[in-house]
């Protein structure tokens, strides 16, 4: 499934996170999106789902419905003190099939329990996500993206606070929908990971360093003009005159 981005722009009260952002995502294989602090990783992914609105530009899903999105927020962003048990999460996954207050059936619930072997975490199913560790809870998250059984796959730092054992795993798993042919898309900050799961690199700062092969896009001189850019950020990027110039 492939994404396109026409000079998108995303703004906190005016000022651009994304600025004038133009693209292809790679259709069927993994992209990595790449880029310093502060460079609008997360704001773009969050304009792909459709929760921030675009200043101007466009995110084209070709054809694609939000719901054919499966989309892992950063762990920071979750609240996990919800009276809610893993099989409960693992469920949600199945939202567009069985309506918000559908019950999952026979099927769903098998389809978690499956999901939640396939992660390791199979004994987990009754316990209070309160209950978990950080790492225990992304393989619990990676749990549901398997049940959403989505055609794009977004995924905001994904191993962040993630042992090594946890990141193998689920690098795996990404590797097993790269074979199915999903779209997965994620925002790391390991450029040697990048380079060996990810054949396709976004790198951004605000705007679009470079975009194409991981090993092009990752060299030095990029790197470092990503580094630079940010370096001279102000606390607020200027307001932007929306036309491809800041105002
Ligand atoms: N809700 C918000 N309101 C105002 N400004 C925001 C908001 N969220 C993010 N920003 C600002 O937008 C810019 C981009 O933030 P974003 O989180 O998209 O960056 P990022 O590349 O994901 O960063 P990191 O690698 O640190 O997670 C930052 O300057 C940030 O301060």
């Amino acid at each position: 499934m492939s994404i396109i981005l026409n000079n998108l722009t995303v703004s906190y009260q005016r000022h651009p996170a994304v600025h004038h952002i133009s693209g292809r995502f790679a259709d069927g294989d993994a992209t990595a999106i790449f880029g310093p602090n502060g460079a609008g990783k997360s704001t773009l992914l969050k304009a792909m789902i459709g929760a921030l609105t675009p200043d101007s530009g466009s995110v084209d899903l070709n054809g694609h419905r939000r719901s054919d999105i499966a989309y892992l927020p950063q762990q920071a962003e979750i609240d996990r003190s919800m009276p809610v048990s893993v099989l409960e999460l693992v469920g949600t996954g199945l939202w567009h099939k069985s309506g918000p207050f559908g019950g999952v059936g026979r099927d769903g619930m098998a389809r978690a329990i499956e999901a939640l072997e396939q992660v390791g975490l199979a004994d987990f199913a009754l316990r209070p996500i309160a209950a978990l560790s950080s790492g225990q809870f992304q393989r619990v998250l990676f749990a549901r993206i398997l049940v959403q059984d989505a055609k794009l796959i977004l995924l905001d730092e994904p191993f962040n606070a993630v042992d090594a054992k946890t990141t193998e795993d689920l690098l795996g798993l990404v590797a097993q929908w790269r074979r199915e042919k999903r779209t997965v898309i994620a925002v790391l900050h390991d450029a040697l990971q990048v380079r060996a799961h990810f054949p396709h690199t976004l790198l951004m700062a605000r705007e679009v360093i470079a975009w194409g092969d991981s090993a092009t896009v990752l060299n030095d001189d990029n790197l470092r003009r990503a580094v630079d850019t940010a370096a001279h950020w102000q606390s607020q990027a200027p307001v932007c005159g929306l036309d491809g110039a800041r105002a």
